[in-house]
């Protein structure tokens, strides 16, 4: 299995973001197809969970597919995908674990900003389970951090999450749920968050967290 620690990767630095001046009518095009394979990946996931096929069976498919990821392995980025940008402000994360394009560990979120903050639908399948029939707590947290830190951001500035607080008032059931977080307040870098999944019943989880803007981050833009 390839290095999990990308030593080699000095191109991504840790919470840099990497020039690449794609035109963004290719970076358009190139994002559909991995995003594409990436969906396949994701169906493959749900289906390898839930198959009842037989060992005999199972081990076909598993040569099938180690011929695929050598495929794929013929070409490589060094190490992870980072942020890239190019100089018509058109960014993409591609790698990102909570809506990067071309990770199928994605469920992927499609964050929208709204007039009050940011919301998401997504469809959480045999993925995401933690305790039987409902999402896994960590992976509650995980798409929480990632809205909130959106609209803490709100598109204009660079924030980390500091501290994220959560409170499962229920379990969360897998299938359709509904994410929201608005901004509660402002202290100098510090933002305050507020979030929340819901189901067709109402909120199951309950999140606060604070946002941080690095010292020495650009300023706010807009
Ligand atoms: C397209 C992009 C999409 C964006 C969405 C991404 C969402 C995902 C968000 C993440 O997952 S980020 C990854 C997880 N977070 C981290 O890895 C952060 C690691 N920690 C750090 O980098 C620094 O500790 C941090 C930037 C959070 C703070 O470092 P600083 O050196 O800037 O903080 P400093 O010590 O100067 O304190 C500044 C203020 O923040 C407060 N503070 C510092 N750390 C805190 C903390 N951890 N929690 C709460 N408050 C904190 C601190 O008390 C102080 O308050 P006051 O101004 O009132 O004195």
């Amino acid at each position: 299995m390839m290095s999990r620690r990308f030593p080699e990767a000095a191109a991504v630095g840790v919470g840099g973001f990497v020039r690449d001046d794609t035109p963004t009518e290719q970076v358009d095009r190139r994002e559909a197809v991995v995003a594409s394979l990436a969906g396949t990946v994701r169906d493959l996931v749900d289906a390898t969970i839930r198959t009842t096929l037989g060992d005999a069976e199972l081990h076909r498919i598993r040569d099938d597919l180690a011929a695929v990821v050598d495929r794929l392995r013929a070409g490589q980025l060094p190490g992870p995908a980072g942020i890239r940008y190019n100089s018509e402000r058109r960014s993409w994360n591609w790698g990102n674990a909570v809506m990067g394009a071309a990770n199928a560990l994605a469920p992927p979120l499609d964050v929208v900003h709204d007039a009050s903050g940011c919301h998401a639908d997504v469809d959480l399948g045999a993925a995401y389970e933690g305790p039987p029939g409902l999402v896994h707590g960590g992976v509650s947290a995980m798409l929480l951090d990632h809205i909130m830190g959106e609209t803490a951001s709100a598109m204009r500035r660079t924030t980390f999450t500091g501290t994220l607080t959560t409170r499962y008032r229920r379990g969360t059931p897998l299938g359709p749920l509904r994410l929201e977080a608005s901004i509660v307040r402002e202290e100098g870098r510090k933002v305050f968050v507020a979030g929340s999944i819901a189901d067709a019943d109402g909120v199951t989880v309950e999140a606060e967290g604070v946002f941080i803007q690095p010292a020495g981050a650009p300023a706010a833009d807009g």
